[in-house]
């Protein structure tokens, strides 16, 4: 395991020998003990980014695009060593971490086709005269500050783009899952990348080490993935050096389900979307609004699917009591548990698969982000209604709609206040498509051609007429 700084392509201790450990969701035990980065650390880590920039930035496309494919190459060769450290780190079961390893690594290769593939532009003005030349170059040396629920996707999410337009960076990890982020350091190292461009520190104290950070003027971007909360405070530390932003934030997806839907691709779409991660994930559907005439049969079946579905520990002590919390709110307030509804006794942080209808208004589990194997069930009558309550929140990351009318899906994507909408489908996640929400779910998006414009500079150079006199 790999469990030191990782700095200007050395391996190191904090300069204060300081560390932290790392705990096994599923035993409460020690995995690892890892370096606990102090503020002087983050500096130096910054420093090693600053000083390769201008090098890295200057770097063939297809150098770039080489270093990122090979690094696909090696994810894709030690799949089950990075399984093993995600589901060690946050409790995932071995095969979704297997998939999170595929997804993660899709990145990599997706954005090496990308880089050779940055372009500007050349035309005429309006007026015939001057000519208008657009050209791309990195933003500069960025922070990426990630969290633990997807500890390979979410990094790779941002560095592969990053890598690909030329940019350094300091990733801060999340203090519950260092451990994959630091191998992955090891295999970007391995695959060639030079050293400083990427730099990795770890720290139990994210605020002590990424403030010093966000004030220095050599820093050019922020990238957040994480909570809403926490978003916030960046984007407002941010404002100090006027940073570009990329927020990926918290999510509550209503999930519909209309009353023409088939309501077994429906219930098979709804688990995908509430279980995915034991709905740890930002994009786990945190609602069902069901129409009337269908709920109970579409209850029926999503109770059935969610009893057998093999669910791993949640993250830790507190994310369970968060959700404990949210359960026993609803059930006080009135709602019936069709399906679980308490924590596991025993070792480790496991929550039953729950379902719960006649969820009573007002009730927190609707507005909050439950982050654990819950499904609420609340009916509609209209698609207006429908709309209405989906939209009814601060977030917009992504909702699922599941309906067999064209023209209502039509209606729904212009609509619904979402980033993304899955029609149909319980996952949207692809790393060929924009990634990203809006309201309180964020700002920009990651994947698909749009990923790579938020690591990008755009230079405009405006040239006299070449017919004209000079
Ligand atoms: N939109 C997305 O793509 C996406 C993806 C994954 C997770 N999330 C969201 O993330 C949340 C769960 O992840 P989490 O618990 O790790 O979130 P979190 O916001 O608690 O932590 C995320 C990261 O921010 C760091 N952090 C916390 N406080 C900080 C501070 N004051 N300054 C600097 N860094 C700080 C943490 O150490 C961690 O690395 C959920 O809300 C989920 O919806 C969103
Ligand atoms: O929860 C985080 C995002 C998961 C995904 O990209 O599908």
């Amino acid at each position: 395991m790999f469990t030191k700084l990782y700095i200007d392509g050395k391996w190191a201790d904090s300069s204060d020998g300081r560390t932290f450990d790392v705990l096994d969701p599923a035993t409460e035990e020690v995995l690892a003990t890892v370096a606990e980065a102090t503020p002087q650390d983050g500096v130096r880590a910054l420093d090693a980014a600053v000083a390769a920039q201008a090098s890295w930035g200057k770097t063939a496309p297809r150098a770039r695009a080489e270093i990122l494919r090979k690094a696909f190459e090696l994810v894709a060769e030690r799949t089950e060593e990075f399984a093993q450290l995600i589901t060690s780190e946050m409790g995932k079961p071995l095969a979704e971490s297997r998939a999170e390893v595929a997804y993660g690594a899709e990145f990599l290769r997706w954005f090496s086709e990308e880089a050779p593939r940055v372009s500007g532009r050349f035309t005429t003005a309006p007026d015939g005269k001057n000519r208008l030349v657009t050209v791309k170059r990195p933003v500069g040396p960025c922070l990426f500050v990630t969290p633990w629920n997807f500890p390979l996707a979410m990094a790779t999410r941002k560095i592969a783009p990053a890598i690909a337009a030329g940019c350094t960076m300091v990733l801060k990890p999340a203090e519950l899952t260092p451990l994959t982020a630091l191998l992955f350091a090891e295999v970007l190292t391995e695959a060639g990348l030079p050293a400083g461009v990427l730099n990795v520190v770890t720290t139990t104290d994210p605020g002590a080490v990424t403030g010093p950070l966000l004030r220095d003027p050599r820093l050019r971007k922020l990238s957040f993935t994480g909570s809403t909360a926490v978003g916030k405070k960046l984007i407002a530390q941010s404002a100090d050096q006027v940073l570009r932003v990329s927020m990926e934030l918290g999510g509550n997806a209503p999930f519909l389900v209309f009353e023409d839907a088939d309501l077994d691709a429906a219930a098979d779409g709804a688990v995908l979307a509430k279980l995915r991660n034991g709905g740890e994930a930002c994009v786990a559907a945190n609602r069902f609004l069901v129409h009337a005439s269908v709920a109970e049969e579409f209850t029926r079946k999503l109770a059935a699917r969610m009893r057998d579905y093999p669910l791993g520990p949640l993250v830790d002590a507190k994310t369970r009591a968060k959700v404990s919390e949210l359960v026993e709110d609803a059930v006080e307030g009135g709602a019936r548990v069709v399906l679980g509804g308490k924590a596991l006794e025993g070792k480790g942080f496991f929550y039953d698969a729950t379902v719960l209808t006649d969820i009573p208004v007002g009730a927190r589990l609707l507005s909050e982000e439950i982050f654990g194997p819950v499904a609420p069930v609340v009916t509609f009558e209209s698609e207006e209604d429908a709309v209405r309550l989906a939209n009814a929140t601060e977030y917009g990351l992504v909702c699922f709609a599941y309906t067999r009318d064209l023209h209502r899906g039509l209606r729904l994507a212009e609509t619904l206040e979402t980033g993304m909408l899955g029609l149909n489908t319980g996952i949207v996640s692809n790393p060929a498509a924009p990634f990203g929400g809006v309201k309180h779910s964020g700002i920009g998006r990651e994947g698909g051609a749009e990923g790579i414009e938020e690591y990008l500079e755009t230079t405009y150079v405006a040239v006299s007429d070449p017919f004209g006199s000079v």
